[in-house]
């Protein structure tokens, strides 16, 4: 008897859009549903991987949870993805359904060809790609502001006509999906998001799903056996790259417009203070994305940071546990211009 194909769903979205929010929202919810998942992200400090597995679920154990950190994932295919893959359908226990979260800053299409390697078209398919967009910072027009120091610089750089690398990347993770989850729907107004929708919509040859969400709040039932078979269909969902390609402007793929960078020191004084100096440090030096943990002095909790854009979440988490060092490591993203040094020295000033 031929086995039937597991299915893999991709969950893409610019950084910060609330993918591993809403992951962690399935998984609590995912009723019994053995799920693998496969988490790669941009910056070396597994802070996606640290929160899932702080979800505490029988259906995704420790050992279901698969950390890619070796460079974003659409670059690092043959190297990581595929092995892994053969690995997790080597096992006697395999998933019901395998979940992958790839980086904010990759392009699904790479990753969804490869399900039509041989060896793993067999055994899987890709149940159907799903972009989650942060549907305030797309209001905020935070995907097109950057467009004259962007473009201009570009053109000096190649000669070509290129777009800002945040306004392709994103219109990339669009271009590849199957369901749209319009997330953050509680920090815009009824008619900005109904733009946000149109915007996105008028953008797409193809018509995929669209539904609102806050928290990540999607029901398993919608987010899991879409059935779409996406690696089928991978030629109609062409990234820029991939169109660029073939009309013979060759340049490599790869992510040199972006950079991140880990920055740790000890422990923080006054965790208000910390938060609203991480804003006018984001704020002053055009940082995307900062999340990490932070050493809070005097308290038994690690706090949890997340900034994108200048809008910052802190929360404790879980104690430190004694085989862990305590320190405040944050992974900071942002341009390929970033000033790394002054940003670092700023933060580090900020623990008092
Ligand atoms: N207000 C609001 N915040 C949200 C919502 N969904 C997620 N967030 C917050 O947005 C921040 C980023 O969420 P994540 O789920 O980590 O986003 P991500 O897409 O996994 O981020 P990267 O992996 O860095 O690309 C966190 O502080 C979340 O709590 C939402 O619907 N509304």
């Amino acid at each position: 008897m031929i086995a039937s194909k597991i299915p893999a769903t991709v969950i893409t979205g610019f950084l910060g859009a609330g993918k591993t929010t809403l992951i962690r929202h399935m998984l609590a919810n995912a009723k019994g549903k053995r799920i693998a998942l496969i988490i790669n992200e941009f910056g070396d400090l597994g802070v996606d991987g640290d929160v899932l597995k702080g979800c505490g679920d029988e259906v995704c154990s420790e050992d279901d949870i698969v950390e890619l950190t070796n460079g974003c994932i659409c670059c690092t295919v043959a190297d990581d993805f595929i092995p892994t893959m053969e690995k997790l359908l080597a096992r006697d226990n395999r998933p019901d359904h395998i979940v992958i979260e790839t980086s904010g800053l990759a392009l699904p299409q790479p990753l969804v060809a490869a399900f039509n390697w041989p060896g793993i078209k067999t055994q899987v398919t890709v149940d159907g790609v799903v972009t989650v967009v942060d549907s305030a910072a797309v209001a905020a027009g935070r995907f097109a502001d950057d467009h004259g120091k962007l473009d201009a610089q570009r053109l000096a750089d190649q000669g070509l006509d290129h777009e800002s690398p945040l306004e392709e990347l994103f219109e990339d993770q669009l271009t590849a999906a199957d369901l749209i989850v319009l997330n953050k729907t509680d920090l815009i107004s009824a008619a900005d998001l109904e733009g946000v929708r149109a915007g996105i919509a008028g953008h797409l040859t193809r018509k995929p799903i669209f539904i609102e969400a806050r928290q990540g709040e999607v029901a398993p039932e919608v987010l899991l056996g879409l059935g779409v078979g996406t690696e089928d269909d991978i030629g109609n969902r062409k990234s820029h790259h991939e169109r660029e390609h073939e009309a013979g402007e060759d340049h490599d793929h790869n992510h040199d417009e972006f950079e991140s960078f880990v920055v740790s020191f000890g422990p923080v004084n006054d965790p208000a203070a910390f938060a609203e100096g991480l804003k006018s440090v984001i704020v002053s030096h055009d940082i995307l994305r900062l999340k990490g943990f932070a050493d809070i002095a005097g308290k038994p909790m690690r706090m949890v940071v997340q900034a994108v854009g200048n809008r910052i979440d802190t929360h404790f988490d879980r104690p430190w546990s004694k085989a862990e060092t305590r320190e405040t490591r944050l992974v900071v993203i942002g341009l390929h211009d970033i000033d790394q040094a002054a940003i670092s020295a700023e933060l580090t000033a900020l623990a008092g």
